[in-house]
């Protein structure tokens, strides 16, 4: 594959590994929250402007889009977790850049689950995460406001208290909202990793980048752009997967893949 035809390749991309963009900025966001908060309908609402309307609870998926940020190409990978990410929390919480944690305005039980998580990422950044990784609390389903359970201050009272930023959204209505959201925290994250880079300068011949360069001793939104290995791209998979949910490995090898394998059902907004 040439540069011109790298460049041709669909923005949005089931899982896809991204070899051939090594040289553009990436983004890995994991999606947090209860059973049917809205993590899938939001990703997909992202990645394809369309909203769902079922899904399969029970599977995990990451996408891939390239977006074009204040003029930047990006690499923006999700992971949408299934609620029995909670059982191996270790692959998400060593590969994201930011934690998206989602819960329905329409659902305290959702809101209380979601501070489960916020628990679970503080402890992280505590045992040696990166404390600069944006931590993003959602209100979602603000399109269902008559059944409001959590109102807005409860939910920025609670971002305040872990130092989250917090946004009520919908993925049911307008995308532009949606990817406000989303443009937002991307923002917040490159900002993070070109003050790394402005920082500590990298003058490491590209020959001996491999062997000389300890790539644990960076941030780990920063090794890729360091080492281009195909396989560091890939989101770890959880044990919980169905042997057969595949799809994203096999992306390199068949670029017309399958939209989707949860079996949404989609409709244009
Ligand atoms: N009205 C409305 N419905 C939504 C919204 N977001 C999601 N839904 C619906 O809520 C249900 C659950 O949405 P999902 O996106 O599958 O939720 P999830 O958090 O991914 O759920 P799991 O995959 O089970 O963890 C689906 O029927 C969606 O269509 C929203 O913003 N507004």
């Amino acid at each position: 594959m040439n540069a011109a035809t790298e460049r041709k390749t669909p923005s949005f991309l089931l899982g896809a590994t991204t070899t051939q963009f090594t040289s553009l900025p990436e983004v890995n966001i994991v999606l947090l929250g209860a059973l049917g908060v809205g993590k899938s309908a939001l990703t997909v609402k992202y990645i394809t402007k369309r909203f769902i309307s079922e899904y399969d609870p029970d599977l995990e998926d990451t996408y891939c889009k390239i977006e074009v940020l204040d003029q930047q190409e990006v690499i923006v990978r999700l992971m949408d977790t299934c609620y029995k990410e909670r059982r191996e929390p270790d692959r998400y919480l060593k590969w994201a850049d930011s934690f998206f944690v989602v819960y329905s305005i329409t659902s305290r039980p959702t809101f209380e689950y979601a501070q489960k998580y916020l628990d679970l990422v503080i402890q992280n950044h505590r045992n040696g995460g990166n404390p600069e990784c944006p931590l993003v609390l959602i209100g979602n389903k603000v399109d269902l406001e008559r059944y409001r359970q959590v109102s807005k201050l409860e939910g920025a009272t609670c971002a305040e208290k872990y130092d989250a930023v917090f946004f009520e959204t919908t993925a049911a209505e307008d995308y532009d909202e949606v990817e406000e959201v989303f443009h937002k925290v991307l923002r917040l994250v490159l900002q993070d990793q070109s003050r790394f880079l402005s920082l500590k300068p990298l003058y490491i011949a590209e020959d001996k980048m491999a062997s000389n360069l300890n790539r644990n001793s960076l941030p780990r939104n920063l090794r890729s752009h360091i080492i281009a290995s195909s396989n560091s791209k890939l989101p770890p998979v959880s044990k919980d997967r169905k042997p057969d949910e595949k799809s994203f490995l096999l992306m390199d090898r068949n670029p017309k893949f399958k939209l989707f394998n949860k079996g949404f059902r989609i409709f244009q907004s």
